[in-house]
């Protein structure tokens, strides 16, 4: 799914000037540099010898200026609205101080919840808090529905320990029953579910709240998931205290009767939220969402979107198809992977980058799964190349990452919106196969590539006529110059021959997957009559086999 724009976004392709008045003077993050391990006051030095076992050294600029306004004199007082570029380190900005600040918590209970739109996502920014936490001995949880519901409880909720021949009554809401993570990654859907259904799952003693990509977030609802963490992390809301074990007890004061910090109608502790994404939303109406106290915004240069420092964008033009010798009857087939020449382009290209990691993107599942398809059909490319997209099984996706982390697979070919965030070390290229309908699209498939300071390409095939247009969407980020990277036509002619017998194979591979899915269909019809006629229940409506297409 693309991304849509927002009322203010239509005509900017200069500055423009945020709505809301404490977006209008942020802090540049781009005149902030970056700060060696050891010359941060009060940094808890177990923490800085966990990151020095990753290889980091020094705070990228985004980390420093979040810890100055948590842990350094900014004290967490007001909410951090965080709009950085793709790479520039916004998970540590915000780990690093939600793992400091708890390194000095007394009792165990659920304090950080970090809510992320994909599974994939909340893995990874599970791994980079597990890589600092336990070094100061807090617990992170995962709740992504990953494993079972039940494993996934088991990981969270501490049940109490049985004297032999006791049984433990689930009903039984025991003031024992406690939280096993002090952290928490989540995705909405399952968050929800636990907050609906786990037993001793709480979020009453959350005090910090991360909304990573949140223009992502905002954008669906995903079951109020917001309002409920608002409502239910309200200090003024009783039924917060309802199941409040005695230990808690000073906890449930504090909360209760907070003491007012000079903002008016907030009490304190209250619900720290950073909000964090490359193209943060500057829409009032959904920023109002998060219900923020007192924001300050932090950003990167002048201009609302920047590209990575060390990231360069290439246009790749496509010949028409006159330019190039085709025979009438390849025509037909050409349709099925959506263009005309751009599989031979994109073929070419890859055989150029000599098996460097590469993301191709495309506008939708299926042509994912087609192109993906077709280019296997290139026999000898001696590139292993898969597909990733929302159509696939979670199983499936989370191997083929692992594969293409691993180095195993040297081309993923994907849709959107599995890949916003992702971070995949050695991904040297980028690939727009469809050219992204807005800016915002644009900066997150380049962010796959140059990230953390190192460099990287993003080409982007384009027709005559969308040239002039992707100009235009380029203008819309700093640093948006584009480079012309031309494909020789020998290329593309030395790959015609294997090219048509490809197309024919792709043609007769959708044939028979359309087949199957026909057949499947008539199966479940026949299924659901049969139902229907022996017992009286009402059928549900079929899914048909496009509705998909919609999904990315
Ligand atoms: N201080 C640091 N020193 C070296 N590498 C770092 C540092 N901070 C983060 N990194 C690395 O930079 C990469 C990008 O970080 P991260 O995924 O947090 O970026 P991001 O800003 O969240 O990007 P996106 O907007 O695409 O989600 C990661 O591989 C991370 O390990």
């Amino acid at each position: 799914m693309e991304e849509p724009t927002e009322q203010s976004n239509k005509n900017d392709t200069k500055k423009s000037v945020p709505v809301l008045p404490w977006m209008r003077s942020p802090v540049d993050v781009s005149l902030i540099d970056e700060c060696p391990l050891g010359h941060r006051c009060g940094a808890n030095i177990k923490l800085d010898l966990a990151l020095q076992n990753t290889g980091i050294t020094s705070l990228f600029p985004v980390q420093v200026a979040v810890w100055q306004e948590t842990i350094g004199p900014g004290s967490f007082e007001r909410d951090l609205c965080v709009n950085s570029p793709t790479g520039s380190g916004k998970t540590l900005a915000y780990a690093l101080p939600i793992v400091q600040v708890l390194s000095t918590r007394a009792v165990k209970c659920l304090r950080a919840l970090v809510v992320l739109p994909t599974r994939d996502l909340a893995l990874q920014v599970k791994e980079v808090f597990a890589t600092i936490a336990p070094a100061v001995g807090l617990s992170v949880g995962l709740a992504v529905g990953q494993s079972s519901i039940a494993d996934e409880i088991s990981g969270l909720i501490k049940r109490p320990k049985l004297e032999a021949g006791l049984c433990y009554d689930p009903d039984n809401l025991s003031p024992e029953l406690q939280s096993s993570v002090d952290i928490l990654v989540a995705t909405p859907g399952r968050l929800m579910d636990h907050i609906n259904n786990t037993k001793g799952f709480t979020l009453e003693h959350l005090c910090y709240l991360v909304v990573d990509e949140t223009d992502r977030l905002l954008r669906e609802a995903y079951q109020s998931w917001l309002p409920t963490v608002l409502r239910l992390t309200c200090s003024g809301d009783e039924s917060l205290f309802r199941h409040v074990p005695s230990t808690f007890g000073s906890l449930k004061t504090i909360r209760k009767f907070g003491v007012e910090r000079g903002f008016k109608g907030k009490s304190y502790p209250r619900l720290v939220k950073m909000v964090l994404s490359a193209t943060l939303t500057q829409d009032p109406g959904k920023l109002a969402q998060l219900d923020l106290h007192h924001p300050l915004f932090l950003t990167t240069g002048q201009m609302r979107y920047r590209l990575p420092e060390q990231l360069e964008s290439y246009k790749v033009e496509i010949a028409m198809s006159e330019d190039i010798k085709i025979n009438r009857t390849d025509l037909s087939t050409l349709e099925i992977c959506g263009s005309n020449l751009k599989p031979l382009y994109l073929v070419a290209l890859l055989q150029t980058l000599q098996g460097e990691k590469c993301i191709v993107f495309t506008s939708s599942v299926e042509s994912t799964h087609r192109l993906c398809t077709l280019l296997n059909y290139f026999g000898d490319l001696r590139i292993k190349i898969k597909e990733y997209s929302g159509l696939q099984r979670q199983s499936l996706r989370s191997k083929t990452l692992k594969a293409f982390r691993a180095g195993k697979i040297q081309v993923l070919v994907s849709s959107d919106a599995m890949t916003r965030g992702m971070d995949v070390e050695g991904v040297r290229n980028v690939i727009n196969y469809d050219t992204p309908a807005y800016i915002k699209t644009y900066i997150h498939r380049a962010g796959r590539t140059a990230r953390a300071g190192q460099s990287g390409h993003c080409f982007t095939l384009l027709h005559k006529e969308e040239v002039k247009r992707f100009k235009k969407l380029l203008q819309k980020a700093d640093n948006n110059s584009c480079l012309v990277h031309s494909v020789p036509s020998e290329s593309i002619e030395s790959l015609r021959p294997i090219y048509t017998t490809a197309l024919e194979r792709l043609k007769e591979c959708i044939e028979s997957e359309t087949y199957r899915k026909r057949k499947i269909n008539v199966t479940m019809a026949k299924g659901m009559r049969y139902m229907h006629d022996r017992f009286e229940v009402a059928p549900a409506p079929l899914v048909s086999p496009q509705e998909p297409s919609n999904a990315t």
